[in-house]
């Protein structure tokens, strides 16, 4: 099993912030990673850079094989940003329609692809409808249909259940948990101790530094902590810092 993300003492700083500090990690192939961090803490940041849409101050990122940033890999990427990049006055169909354009997708692949993903993210009998008619949770379906659309090999997550019920929820994870088994990687950046416990490999950020990468059950034992919110402070050395509060 290969390598999909290197990253190898990445910085990127926005003048005096340093929102990613000399970070270094390796993401395999073919599991579902879970960067989890307080607000602040650089995950967006890190993301960006992976789907080529930051450069990195210092060091080197190697997505797919590939020095990022790089054009060639972005369609093998599908991103989904944590506000919706999608255009209220067009219909769901419209919207995969210009997506699908941007990777290549026409006719009637384009048609399958849309009708499956409809589909599989209940989404369907919305189609025609605009998207300023959706939703909070069906919108961030709508989003991750178009990230979706051309099969990606790498799939950037960036807190795509925010706001959603517990049932859209475990649905939605449910499919991520499909996309691994097929062999797709996903980097999710998240808030939330359940969603961090869903990943296979978890990484603990706090104020641009990488705290510790492994799996959940191994942070525990290193921790001696049952519960990933005190593994996570216990790591931070800061006990009483909730992960959701900067
Ligand atoms: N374009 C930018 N210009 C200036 N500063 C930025 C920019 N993007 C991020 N930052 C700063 O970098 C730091 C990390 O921000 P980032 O958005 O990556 O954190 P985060 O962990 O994703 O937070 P949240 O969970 O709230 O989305 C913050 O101090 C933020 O203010």
């Amino acid at each position: 099993m290969g390598a999909t993300i290197v990253a190898d003492e990445v910085s990127r700083t926005f003048g005096p912030v340093r929102a990613i500090d000399r970070l270094t990690l390796e993401i395999p192939t073919g599991v579902i990673y879970g960067l989890l961090g307080p607000s602040g803490s650089g995950k967006t940041t890190f993301l960006r850079m992976v789907v080529g849409a930051l450069r990195p101050t210092e060091g080197r990122l190697l997505v797919l094989g590939r020095t990022m940033p790089d054009r060639a890999v972005a369609g093998q990427i599908g991103y989904m940003p944590q506000t919706a990049a999608l255009y209220p006055d067009l219909t769901l169909r419209e919207n995969l329609a210009f997506f699908g354009r941007i990777y290549g997708l026409r006719g009637r692949k384009l048609e399958d692809r849309v009708e499956q993903l409809v589909n599989d993210l209940g989404l369907l009998g919305w189609l025609d409808q605009q998207l300023y008619r959706f939703s909070g949770g069906m919108l961030q379906r709508a989003s991750l249909a178009c990230a979706l659309l051309h099969q990606p090999e790498l799939l950037v997550l960036d807190e795509p259940t925010v706001g959603l019920d517990p049932v859209l929820r475990r649905s939605l994870w449910a499919h991520f948990r499909q996309l691994a088994e097929e062999g797709k990687t996903l980097l999710i950046s998240t808030h939330t101790m359940d969603e961090a416990d869903r990943c296979d490999l978890l990484g603990f950020l706090r104020g641009g530094r990488l705290l510790a990468s492994d799996t959940p059950a191994a942070l525990r034992v290193q921790t001696g902590q049952a519960d990933l919110e005190d593994a996570f402070l216990a790591l931070a050395g800061q006990p009483g810092v909730p992960v959701g509060e900067p």
